[in-house]
């Protein structure tokens, strides 16, 4: 047995892991300067040292928890990754290449490798977590005088009955940046060795279906039944099933490893948009871009694949039609429906991309109504209500049925004008040709062929233009997950993150800050300068539409300035990256862009801290939640923090929301906490008790009020 220390990484040596995990996972890495690599070791205790290590490196670590009883399953999709195996006074990491069936590949401090099999691991990362309900099993247990193995199956029935919901954290997965480019990722993850086992079965499955025919109508022609041919010909099929399971196999993981990369890549181009942009394009169109993501994923696989197939069907199918008795002209004959199909096929995409802009403007309005559609059952006459929608409806029915007609005629013809046609190719061999039956014989197995080839190239092209089509709408999001920030300094975040207190250095510094907004002439903000130190209590007043938000959009790192200098304990928001700059700064902004989600009290209050949520985490939301006067609202919350809120949930008032979204800015831990009009629907006494609350909470507050 391996003793933990010897195999186990010191947590300062995290960036080496990390480098040394991603060379062996084949993972793209940047290299970190000297200075980011040594202020990783000056970090705060607290800190996120892994993450930020990965962010150094273009990396990204995942961090997973797990409950009792997931932890093996989880163990076993953490390669590569980190897992963390001692306690918190010497925090050791574990750095998993990869995870076998029955053990975790673990590189050593020394360069080794070696195998960690999962029942110790498993045993030595839930010991923590056993505490007192393991040693009364364990003594129970040792009563009963069990056989060793039964013993081992009991412990591990009761303590997942019993503890089977405690959570385990201190595990990672390892990835390449989602910015990275999407096929280096799948290469990463196998799928052109699945290319190219899917290509190579699909290929045998082709030759053994050619061989297949070519025994029988030898056999056919002959009129000559023997029974060794026939035995031929059933092994072949059934050879020819076991090529089709095993390419319809690694086609299902390659979809399931390509749609898995794809959804992770569109969601950090969704997290990536910039706030403004949503708004402009409307919240319908993007609805509607998700929408059409899945028929990119869906048709889009089953296109490529199709295509891919239908395509080695054909040129097996022209190769055996050339050596049958129609010859070359037959195989060209062959080519030219092919092409045939393709033309029609990008004719109907003209046709379907239309079709596509009018749904995409029918959900976008729809959305919009359902919004709205408080303000228009009170200033719109009933009989109006539809009168739009009705007319789009009727548009979209006739482009749907022009599409369905294109596409069925696409579907049908072809094919069975090729069987048709290819055949009366044949017809001269047969009326005035010699008599050579396996000339004939090639012929009529090649015409099958491609007539299946020909009806999958169809199908496998409509599904490819449907991608297509999708891709177009859904790009602008797979585009924006390059703009994904990896970038964060950990030696300026180190050093913003651990700065002591100090009233005379200034947190957040700005010289003539100008900010002008694309769709407007003027400069919204101009030559703005200003010094926010430690400790500060600022209110900030002006008229309405004087800029204030604006401001507290520039500081809070929403909005980058158009000129002028903006810097955070003495570093750049380039330096510090988004994350970094956000990690520092809080805000609560104003009630109408702000937004309860669909889900927990404890989500809505502790986004932007890690999740699922540590019990410190949850303690401190519900104090602040108390302190805020939110305390009889929780008491009357039958789940407490887990109560559902939100549109479809727990309804809540004005005050009661602002109050969230206050305590959500506190809960960042942030130096600096902006709050932009939070107060003004509540009443004089709440909302002194809240800023009292605020006061006490953060470091440096900002407030947005009015005259
Ligand atoms: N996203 C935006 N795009 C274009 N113009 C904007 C945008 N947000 C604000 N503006 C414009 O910038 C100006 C300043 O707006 P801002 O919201 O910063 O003012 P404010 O002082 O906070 O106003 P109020 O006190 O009414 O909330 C306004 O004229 C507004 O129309």
């Amino acid at each position: 047995m391996h003793r933990w220390l010897d195999i186990a990484w010191a947590e300062e040596r995290v960036e080496e892991v990390l480098t040394l995990l991603a060379r062996e996972a084949g993972i793209p890495t940047r290299t970190s300067t000297g200075r980011e690599g040594a202020a990783l070791t000056r970090l705060p205790a607290g800190a996120d040292r892994i993450g930020l290590a990965a962010d150094t490196l273009g990396l990204e670590a995942e961090s997973v928890s797990c409950t009792y009883s997931e932890v093996l399953g989880t163990l076993r999709r953490i390669g590569p990754g980190l897992i963390r195996v001692s306690d918190r006074e010497s925090p050791r990491l574990l750095a998993v290449i990869r995870c076998d069936a029955d053990a975790a590949v673990i590189l050593t401090p020394a360069g080794s490798r070696v195998r960690v099999p999962y029942g110790p691991l498993v045993a030595r990362l839930t010991a923590p977590l056993e505490g007192g309900p393991g040693k009364r099993v364990d003594q129970w247990l040792a009563r009963m005088q069990l056989s060793p193995r039964r013993a081992v199956r009991a412990r591990d029935h009761l303590l997942r009955h019993v503890i089977g919901g405690r959570r385990l954290e201190g595990l990672w997965i390892l990835r390449g940046h989602a910015s990275t480019s999407f096929l280096r990722e799948l290469h990463h993850h196998g799928a052109s060795r699945r290319v190219l086992f899917f290509s190579g079965a699909a290929i045998v499955q082709i030759l053994l279906s050619v061989g297949g025919w070519i025994l029988l109508g030898r056999g056919a022609l002959d009129g000559v039944v023997q029974t060794g041919w026939l035995v031929a010909w059933v092994l072949v099929v059934l050879s020819g099933v076991g090529a089709q399971l095993v390419s319809s196999w690694s086609a299902g993981q390659l979809a399931i490893d390509i749609g898995v990369q794809l959804k992770r890549r569109l969601l950090t181009g969704a997290l990536c948009i910039e706030a403004d942009e949503i708004v402009h394009r409307g919240s319908g169109a993007l609805l509607a871009t998700v929408a059409e993501s899945a028929t990119v994923e869906r048709s889009g696989f089953s296109g490529v694949v199709g295509t891919l197939t239908s395509a080695i069907q054909l040129i097996a199918a022209a190769l055996v039609l050339s050596v049958g008795a129609g010859g070359r002209p037959h195989a060209l004959l062959l080519v030219a429906f092919v092409a045939a199909i393709i033309a029609g096929n990008l004719y109907t995409a003209r046709r379907r991309a239309r079709w596509s802009a009018q749904r995409f403007a029918m959900t976008n309005d729809f959305v919009e109504k359902v919004i709205g559609n408080r303000t228009r059952v009170v200033q719109q006459a009933p009989e109006d209500w539809h009168i739009e929608e009705d007319r789009a409806l009727e548009s979209y029915m006739a482009a749907s049925e022009h599409l369905d007609h294109a596409q069925h005629l696409l579907a049908r013809l072809p094919s069975r004008a090729w069987f048709g046609i290819g055949m009366l190719g044949i017809l001269p061999a047969l009326l005035w040709g010699q008599d050579d039956r396996a000339a004939i014989a090639i012929s009529v197995v090649g015409i099958l062929q491609a007539q299946g080839g020909l009806v999958s190239l169809s199908g496998a092209l409509s599904d490819l233009m449907a991608a297509l089509v999708a891709w177009r709408g859904i790009s602008p999001l797979f585009e924006a997950a390059t703009l994904a920030d990896p970038a964060a300094s950990p030696a300026a975040v180190a050093l913003t993150r651990s700065a002591p207190v100090n009233a005379q250095v200034p947190i957040l510094e700005a010289q003539g800050l100008t900010f002008s907004y694309p769709t407007l002439g003027n400069a919204t903000i101009t030559e703005c300068d200003l010094v926010l130190r430690d400790g500060d209590r600022i209110l900030l007043e002006g008229a309405s539409g004087s800029g204030k938000s604006t401001l507290v959009s520039l500081l809070s790192g929403l909005e980058l300035p158009t000129s002028g200098l903006l810097l955070l304990r003495g570093f750049d928001r380039s330096t510090l990256g988004g994350l970094g700059w956000k990690r520092s700064v809080s805000s609560a902004p104003q009630f109408h862009k702000n937004h309860v989600f669909a889900n927990t009290l404890a989500f809505n209050l502790l986004m932007g801290r890690s999740w699922p949520p540590a019990e410190g985490d949850l303690k401190k939301a519900e104090t602040i939640c108390r302190e805020l006067g939110l305390g009889p609202l929780l008491d009357r919350m039958p789940s407490r923090l887990d109560q559902v809120v939100g549109e479809t949930g727990w309804q809540l008032s004005h005050g009661e929301r602002s109050r969230i979204f206050l305590a959500r800015a506190l809960l960042q831990d942030a130096e600096v906490v902006f709050l932009d009009e939070t107060f003004g629907a509540l009443d004089p006494l709440t909302m002194q008790t809240c800023m009292d609350c605020a006061k006490r909470h953060a470091r440096t507050l900002v407030i947005v009020g009015h005259h």
